[in-house]
C-alpha cells in the first residue's frame, strides 16, 4: 500500500472506475483547513495524478458543511508534518516576513498547482464554505452544489482582502465579488449557478449520486482529450490576466496581515472573528 495513503484528515477512495474520490473527514470541525489537511489533499491529488487508472478526482466533504475555511487553531508549524513540497523557503523568519512565505506554500502554491493539474477535478458542495474553505473549491474544475450549499468570504471583518487565492471577480464577475466581499454575506447555490460560478444545483440527497454519475462519464472519455481541453479553457483564462491578478491580490493580501502585526499585533484583527461568528448566528436564527 502506498505509504502516503494513511490519512488523518481526508479519506481516499476509488469508488468508480477511472475516478478517484478525495473526501475532508473532519464534520466535527466543519472541515476546517489545518496544515495537515491541505499536505493531505495535496499528497492525494499526487497518488490520483500519478495513477493511470485515474481519469477524474472528486473533492467531496463529510458533515453538514463543506469547510469553515482555515484552521484558527492550528497550531502546528510548516516542517512538522513533512518537507514542504513547493520549497519557497524562510518559514521560520518572524513577523509577515515567514507568514508570507507560509502562505506562499500552503495557499496560493498549492492552489495554483491543483489548479493546473492535467486531470479533471470535481467538487461537490454542501453547507457552508467560508473564506478558505473557497480554496479547496476554486482551483478546481466543475463545481456541483447541493441545494443548501452557500459560499462567503467575510474576512473584511479581519482587515484583510479576501482569502489568499484571489480568484473571486473571475468566478462571479466583477460586482458580485465586491458584494461579496464588502459585506461578507454567502452566495447562495442557486444564485451561484445563475452567476456561472456553479455548474449544477441538485437536491442534499442526490449530491454524492450525481457527482458520481458526472464523474463516469467524463471518466469514460480519453486522458489525453480531458487534459487538453482542460488545459485550453485555462490558458484562455491566462490570457485574460488570472495568474497576475492573483498575484496582485496576494502581495495586498500580505499587506493587510503586516498592517494587522503593526496594530494589533497578530496578523488578523481579532475582533472580526466575533464579527463573523455573530452574523453566522444571526442567519442561523433566520434560517429556523
Ligand atoms: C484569510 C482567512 C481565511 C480563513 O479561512 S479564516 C477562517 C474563516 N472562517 C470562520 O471564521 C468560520 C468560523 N466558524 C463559524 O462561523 C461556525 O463554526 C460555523 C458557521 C462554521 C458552524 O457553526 P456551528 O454549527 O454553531 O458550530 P460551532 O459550535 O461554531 O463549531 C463546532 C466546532 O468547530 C470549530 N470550528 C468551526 N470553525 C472553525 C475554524 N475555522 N477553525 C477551527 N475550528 C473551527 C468550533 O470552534 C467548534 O469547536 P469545539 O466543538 O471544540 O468548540
Amino acid at each position: 500500500m502506498d505509504d502516503r495513503l494513511a490519512f488523518e484528515d481526508i479519506r481516499y477512495d476509488r469508488p468508480a472506475a477511472r475516478v478517484a474520490r478525495i473526501t475532508l473527514a473532519r464534520p466535527d470541525k466543519h472541515n476546517a483547513q489545518g496544515l495537515r489537511m491541505l499536505y493531505e489533499i495535496n499528497d492525494a491529488l499526487d497518488i490520483a495524478m500519478e495513477d493511470d487508472d485515474v481519469n477524474v478526482v472528486i473533492v467531496a466533504a463529510d458533515g453538514k458543511n463543506f469547510s469553515s475555511g482555515h484552521d484558527l487553531s492550528d497550531r502546528s508549524r510548516i516542517g512538522d508534518l513533512r518537507l514542504p513540497v513547493l520549497g519557497f523557503g524562510g518559514y521560520r523568519h518572524p513577523g509577515p516576513q515567514g507568514h508570507m512565505s507560509r502562505e506562499q506554500e500552503v495557499y496560493l502554491g498549492f492552489c495554483w498547482r491543483w489548479r493546473n493539474l492535467p486531470k479533471p477535478i470535481i467538487v461537490a458542495v454542501q453547507g457552508k464554505a467560508i473564506a478558505g474553505g473557497l480554496m479547496l473549491i476554486w482551483p478546481f474544475d466543475l463545481i456541483i452544489a447541493a441545494d443548501d450549499a452557500e459560499f462567503s468570504d467575510p474576512v473584511v471583518a479581519f482587515g484583510m482582502n479576501g482569502h489568499e487565492f484571489f480568484v473571486h471577480a473571475f468566478e462571479l464577475g466583477h460586482r458580485k465579488a465586491k458584494q461579496m466581499l464588502l459585506t461578507g454575506e454567502p452566495i447562495r447555490a442557486e444564485e451561484a449557478k445563475a452567476l456561472g460560478m456553479v455548474n449544477e444545483v441538485v437536491p442534499r440527497a442526490e449530491l454524492e449520486g450525481f457527482t458520481l454519475a458526472m464523474a463516469e462519464k467524463i471518466a469514460s472519455r480519453p486522458a489525453i482529450g480531458l487534459k487538453t481541453a482542460k488545459m485550453s479553457v485555462n490558458q484562455s483564462m491566462d490570457a485574460q490576466g488570472l495568474w497576475n491578478a492573483i498575484q496582485s491580490a496576494f502581495n495586498l493580501h500580505q499587506f493587510g496581515h503586516a498592517n494587522n502585526y503593526a496594530l494589533h499585533g497578530q496578523l488578523v484583527d481579532p475582533a472580526g472573528l466575533e464579527t463573523i461568528r455573530r452574523e453566522a448566528r444571526a442567519s442561523r436564527k433566520d434560517e429556523a
